[in-house]
């Protein structure tokens, strides 16, 4: 039996998911497929797989799983592009959409030119669980967590060029202070409410940004005293504008959403 998966990968600052419409095409095993399809060899090559769906409470779902097929409550870039899926391919006429996810439902604004988005303003909610960890001896810095629905692990250093994201990153992803593991972000100080960061995620290992980890980093960076409360956060492929909005208190991320390119998978199956 042959069986066809429609997908399209795309990327938000260079963060790139491959994205299923599961009302089309149901996935039955998505920790599978999110391993065997993000390889860059022997795969489509990706940093996850999200899944777009149905919802009772919202517009649409968006499922996030991880390159080792771990699943995440939430996906900041994903969620941008979701918007843009769900709008470009007709699923909805609206330019607001409210989404559901593992972390609760996020409100998506969609700015657009003639019929493509090309940014997205997501209402990210409140941080949560935020606290400092000081390393002592450990490590020469003193991070800051914070929880976006996903954990996140900040650090400000002097000189981010000097970090060696490979080697400390899964040190501390995997540290016993993270029992559910954590994302790891360095980040310096670049301008006035300017933020050069760089990440390694759960998950997925170095990538070229993360949308959950601007928000952290944003958040981090008010907390102590190094930004406003509106930065941009420059990471590896692309920049993306993080408000924490005082009579709220939530997180408005903007940024872009890009398609990269529509494909589909053929498996063969024994019948
Ligand atoms: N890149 C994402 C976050 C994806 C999930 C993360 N690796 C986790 O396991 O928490 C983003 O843009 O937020």
């Amino acid at each position: 039996m042959t069986t066809i998966i429609k997908f399209t990968k795309m990327h938000g600052a260079g963060n790139d998911y491959i994205y299923v419409d599961t009302t089309r095409y149901p996935i039955a095993d998505p920790e599978k497929k999110a391993i065997e399809w993000s390889k860059f060899h022997t795969g489509i090559g990706s940093d996850g797989l999200i899944l777009i769906g149905v919802s009772d409470k919202a517009d649409f779902s968006m499922r996030i799983f991880n390159a080792d097929g771990s699943e995440a409550m939430m996906c900041g870039n994903g969620s941008r592009c979701v918007g843009k899926y769900v709008y470009e391919y007709g699923l909805t006429d609206k330019t607001e959409i409210t989404l559901d996810t593992l972390s609760g439902i996020k409100i998506l604004k969609l700015q657009v030119e003639g019929k493509t988005v090309n940014t997205v303003t997501v209402d990210m909610g409140s941080p949560q669980e935020t606290g400092e960890i000081d390393w002592r001896k450990k490590y020469p810095f003193q991070s800051t967590k914070v929880s976006m629905g996903n954990p996140h692990l900040v650090t400000f250093v002097d000189d981010i060029t000097r970090i060696n994201l490979p080697e400390i990153g899964p040190e501390l992803e995997n540290h016993p202070l993270f029992p559910d593991r954590t994302n790891v972000e360095f980040a310096q100080i670049v301008g006035k409410d300017t933020i050069r960061m760089r990440v390694w995620e759960r998950g997925s290992g170095i990538t070229q940004a993360c949308g959950t980890g601007a928000c952290a980093t944003a958040v981090a960076a008010f907390i102590n005293g190094l930004a406003g409360r509106k930065s941009d956060v420059i990471m590896d492929g692309g920049t993306v504008t993080i408000e924490w909005d005082e009579t709220s208190g939530h997180i408005l991320m903007t940024g872009p959403a890009t398609k990269v390119f529509d494909g589909e998978i053929v498996e063969e199956m024994e019948s």
